[in-house]
């Protein structure tokens, strides 16, 4: 457990992450990057870090933490990447393992991940793979990475083959959310964020689905507090859910709402920069609502409030059209084909029962994903 007495006042919560040996603590607050140093201290293993991070985060937030490392006697080293979805490639891995392994980073030093779901992700399998495995730890700095990947422990990369293909569970030793951090967050990132927020409301809690349903605009503008309880809200259903099934064997693959489509549109455009993470897992939750009224899981009144609900905080509900990029309902089964949770050969789906109620089903046929498709597809 993290000594939270080194923490500020501002520290609002903490959400402890249940792995045996492998539990961590998710602490969330405001300015707690500043005290970053002297909360980590007691965690680390030796005084040295490597930080990975990417170049729009470096120039908004680096000089903060590598000034509450130094304060607390910390060593570290910046290592920096281009941003964007292209950064979570073998090439870059490549690249920075090569990195870490110039500057000698030993098996008891530990690396910071300070960043978004990209960093983040990359920075995991780093770290699961430099010298067979050494500490990391999350500094999030996306709304995304701090309800969502930051915790969990899914790690890696994405091949020209599909999304996330190449990874490893590998667990971070602390998760430290600053909401302050997110005030530097292009508007289209919060709201990247917030659908993995709403996917939290609709796979396991309808309370909080209906708490955003007032409170979701006041996630979106800014409100401190708002974006506190989000965050609060869904790293508690995450770590809940992690704590039950860490590498997916059941229940985690309810996390996976809207990412079986999500991610077959984003293999689609190339992990360019018309569709990121969060608006395609957007899109693949209203697939999935409508797959789950055809089906007869869901009723129509449902889909159509959460329909309403996209739109009233401004998540996309539609494929859009994309330069260069021809849609086509074959090509996006044929990604779906590449999804991790496929076995015995059948697409495995997260469908709505209700709102506040996911589940797992294989009954449903690649004909009736197709119509689907037909439909949702622009053209
Ligand atoms: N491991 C998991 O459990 C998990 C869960 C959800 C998503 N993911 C992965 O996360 C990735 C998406 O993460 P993301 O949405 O954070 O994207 P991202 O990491 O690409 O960040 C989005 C953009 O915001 C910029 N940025 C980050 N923090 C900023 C800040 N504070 N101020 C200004 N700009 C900032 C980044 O430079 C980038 O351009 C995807 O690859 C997705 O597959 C993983
Ligand atoms: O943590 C999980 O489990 C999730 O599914 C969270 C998702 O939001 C995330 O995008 C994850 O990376 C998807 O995992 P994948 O196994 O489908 O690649
Ligand atoms: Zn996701």
């Amino acid at each position: 457990m993290t000594d939270t007495s080194l923490a500020p006042d501002t520290l609002e919560s903490r959400v402890p992450v249940s792995l045996d040996a492998r539990s961590y603590d998710i602490l969330i607050g405001t300015k707690l990057i500043a005290s970053s140093g002297t909360i980590l201290k007691p965690i680390l293993k030796n005084s040295r870090v490597a930080i990975v991070t990417d170049e729009t985060v470096a120039a908004r937030h680096l000089e903060k933490l590598q000034e509450a490392l130094d304060t607390a006697g910390i060593d570290h080293t910046a290592i920096i990447f281009p941003p964007g979805e292209g950064s979570k490639s073998i090439a870059i891995y490549s690249d920075l393992m090569n990195r870490l392994l110039d500057a000698r980073i030993q098996r008891d030093e530990a690396l910071i991940a300070l960043g978004g779901g990209v960093i983040g992700d990359l920075t995991g399998f780093a770290a699961a793979t430099l010298r067979r495995g050494v500490d990391f730890i999350q500094i999030p700095t996306t709304l995304l990475s701090q309800v969502d990947s930051s915790v969990g422990g899914k790690t890696g990369l994405n091949a020209p083959q599909g999304k996330n293909l190449i990874g490893a569970f590998y667990q971070p030793r602390l998760v430290l959310a600053d909401i302050s951090l997110l005030d530097s967050l292009p508007q289209r990132e919060i709201l990247a964020g917030y659908a993995e927020v709403v996917k939290y409301g609709l796979l396991g809690d309808r309370d909080f689905f209906e708490w955003l349903e007032i409170n979701g605009k006041k996630v979106v503008d800014g409100d401190t507090a708002a974006r506190i309880h989000a965050v609060e809200q869904s790293v508690k259903t995450k770590a809940r859910i992690v704590a039950q099934d860490e590498r997916e064997g059941g229940v985690r693959a309810l996390l996976n709402l809207g990412h079986t489509f999500g991610h077959a549109l984003e293999a689609e455009t190339g992990y360019g920069q018309h569709l990121n993470h969060g608006e395609a897992v957007a899109i693949g939750m209203i697939m999935a609502a409508e797959l789950s009224v055809r089906a007869g899981s869901l009723n129509r009144q449902d889909c159509g409030r959460i329909r309403a609900h996209f739109e009233a905080v401004g998540l996309p509900l539609q494929v859009p059209d994309i330069p260069g990029v021809v849609w086509s309902p074959e090509k996006i089964l044929g990604h779906m084909r590449q999804d991790k949770k496929i076995s015995g050969g059948k697409i495995t789906l997260i469908l709505l029962k209700d709102i506040g109620e996911a589940f797992g089903t294989k009954d449903i046929s690649e004909q009736d994903i197709l119509a689907l498709l037909a439909q949702e597809l622009p053209g």
